[in-house]
């Protein structure tokens, strides 16, 4: 008999804001960020078997299986629950790799929860968020599943609710190395951490822009040509560059004019990941 299938949604994220406060013995940098989600990402398929074996068969460009965060994820669930169980996985994945959306952390926090629910392991959200950090800065947002002001490397996470607007997101066809971005010599590593909550107006600045837009021009003429009809921005450490509307006619206006010669994607902003949404309408 098959076992039967689950499909989740594993969607991106974009950082609202990024400050950075300083930089850690351990070369991790202190951050300020907002994370909010958007309705647009990946759909992870899940299902079970009885021999232990985790098994991705959708492969990735450039990602080695036993690499992959989706894999590494499910392993250390496995490990660390000591569950007798094994999963079969597939993925249709949409979101760019390097973007700056979270992809590959949305992956892993997807598999996470999934896992916990078909494995009936009954893990709450601060130890699923907990191992989640092991595996990547941004993945314990992904777990908790609210837009959150988040402090620390990413990890202290308070819940916020921004506007939900729609966003037009550009998707510069070049990969960022997280990594590269942060051990860059001009990144601004000083900035004096927001006090105040919430997080007044005119605190929408990514820092690590300037070092980003310096090294691909591609991700700089991306924030020019949307620059031309919204304030545009920088998620993460790029390359994706995005800009808020008020409608989704507005924004579709914009992005039918942009991706005549650049890649993007018109997407809602979201306070509640719609993986959550969707945990929640199974139980
Ligand atoms: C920049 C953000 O995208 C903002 O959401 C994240 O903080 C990055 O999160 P992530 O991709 O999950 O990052 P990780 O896989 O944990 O780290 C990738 C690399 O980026 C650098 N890194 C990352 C996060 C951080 N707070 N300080 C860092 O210095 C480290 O060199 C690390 O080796
Ligand atoms: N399931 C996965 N999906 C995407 N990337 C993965 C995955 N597993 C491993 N990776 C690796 O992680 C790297 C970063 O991918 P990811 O999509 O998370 O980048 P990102 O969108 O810039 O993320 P962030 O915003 O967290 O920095 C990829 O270049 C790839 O080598």
């Amino acid at each position: 008999m098959t076992a039967p299938r689950l499909t989740l949604p594993s969607p991106a994220k974009l950082n609202l804001m990024l400050h950075i406060l300083g930089r850690r013995d351990d070369g991790y940098h202190e951050l300020q960020t907002i994370f909010q989600f958007l309705d647009y990402g990946d759909e992870i398929t899940f299902a079970v078997r009885d021999d232990g074996v985790i098994r991705l068969h959708t492969e990735f460009d450039g990602v080695p299986h036993d690499s992959n965060l989706i894999v590494r994820a499910a392993k250390k669930l496995q490990e660390q629950s000591g569950c007798a169980l094994g999963i079969d996985i597939w993925i249709d994945k949409i979101l760019p790799m390097g973007g700056g959306i979270g992809g590959g952390s949305s992956n892993a926090a997807t598999t996470l929860l999934g896992l916990n629910h078909l494995w009936q392991l009954g893990w709450d959200e601060d130890r699923l968020a907990g191992l989640g950090l092991s595996l990547g800065a941004d993945v314990p947002v992904f777990v908790r599943g609210r837009a959150a002001f988040a402090e620390g490397v990413g990890e202290k996470l308070t819940p916020v609710e921004p506007a939900e607007p729609w966003y037009v997101v550009l998707v510069p066809q070049v990969s960022v190395s997280t990594a590269e971005i942060f051990s860059d010599p001009l990144l601004t590593r000083n900035t004096p951490p927001i006090k105040v909550r919430p997080v007044p107006e005119g605190n929408s600045r990514n820092d690590c822009l300037p070092v980003v837009a310096r090294r691909y021009p591609a991700v700089r003429n991306a924030l020019n040509l949307l620059g031309n009809f919204t304030e545009a921005k920088l998620t993460g450490t790029g390359s994706c560059v995005f800009g808020g509307f008020p409608s989704k006619a507005e924004a579709d206006k914009v992005s039918a004019l942009l991706t005549e010669t650049l890649t993007g994607f018109v997407a809602k902003g979201s306070n509640v990941s719609m993986l959550h949404r969707k945990l929640q309408s199974l139980l």
